[in-house]
């Protein structure tokens, strides 16, 4: 079953086609990673997977089966309200907070290992605590598709894989849809790996890597890795 499924795309800004009769296809309940030089439009896809693309000209069909949440790398937590009513933010915007909805954010907050820290104000929180503050916030919309635009990037490297294990274990059920730079991430977590080339895009052949995620890297996943890596320089 597909989960998101685009046909015959064809995007542009100022008249540059970023995708022009683009197919995509991201199946249900599995990890599908795209990557790509810089400015090749990664984002601007998801964006427009998520209906949230309003300045770019665009042509085709784009349609996904069911609810959409967002983990960026910029976690876009209200500083200054507390971790609890961060997770709640829909809640705390729309003053329909319930004894339900704050007992959901604590669980949630404990899943993610915050749950000592549900009063703090946000600005408070390192780099980490904050991706893990906006991974609850994503679990608590029940989303059943999550788009993932390098969420980890900015973490150093064991609260990164910390924070990757962490994510698939508790979006095992979920379509996520995840953007990285990052070949060792798509590796670990991937279930199918797309590189985007060339202007307008052009999708690789799908990197299967074999054995559950999260992987760690042997001497396949190393050769697999090499291989993204040649696909990423010769696109640059
Ligand atoms: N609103 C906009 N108006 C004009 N051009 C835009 C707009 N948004 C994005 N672009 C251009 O579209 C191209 C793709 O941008 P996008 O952010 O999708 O790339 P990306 O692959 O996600 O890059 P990165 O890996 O650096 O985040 C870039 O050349 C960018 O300048």
């Amino acid at each position: 079953m597909r989960a998101i499924d685009i046909r015959e795309l064809t995007l542009s800004f100022n008249g540059q086609n970023l995708f022009e009769d683009f197919n995509f296809s991201v199946p249900q309940s599995a990890w599908t990673v795209l990557l790509g030089a810089s400015g090749i439009g990664k984002s601007t896809l998801l964006r427009t997977i998520a209906g949230l693309e309003n300045e770019a000209k665009i042509q085709g069909e784009i349609r996904h089966q069911g609810k959409i949440a967002w983990l960026a790398q910029q976690d876009s937590l209200y500083p200054w309200l507390s971790v609890s009513d961060n997770v709640q933010l829909l809640q705390h915007l729309t003053r329909s907070k319930t004894a339900e909805s704050v007992e959901k954010a604590r669980y949630l907050l404990s899943a993610v290992k915050m749950d000592k820290h549900l009063h703090k104000p946000c600005y408070q929180l390192s780099g980490g605590q904050r991706q893990r503050v906006a991974l609850a916030r994503t679990l608590m919309q029940e989303a059943d598709i999550v788009l993932m635009d390098e969420p980890f990037s900015a973490l150093d490297m064991v609260t990164r894989l910390q924070l990757q294990d962490l994510a698939h274990q508790l979006l095992a059920e979920k379509t996520v849809l995840l953007i990285t730079h990052d070949p060792q991430e798509a590796l670990r977590l991937g279930e199918q790996i797309y590189v985007l080339r060339h202007q307008p895009a052009v999708l690789s052949a799908p990197i299967v890597p074999p054995g559950k995620a999260p992987r760690y890297p042997d001497q396949h996943l190393w050769t697999l890795q090499q291989q993204l890596i040649d696909q990423l320089t010769e696109a640059a």
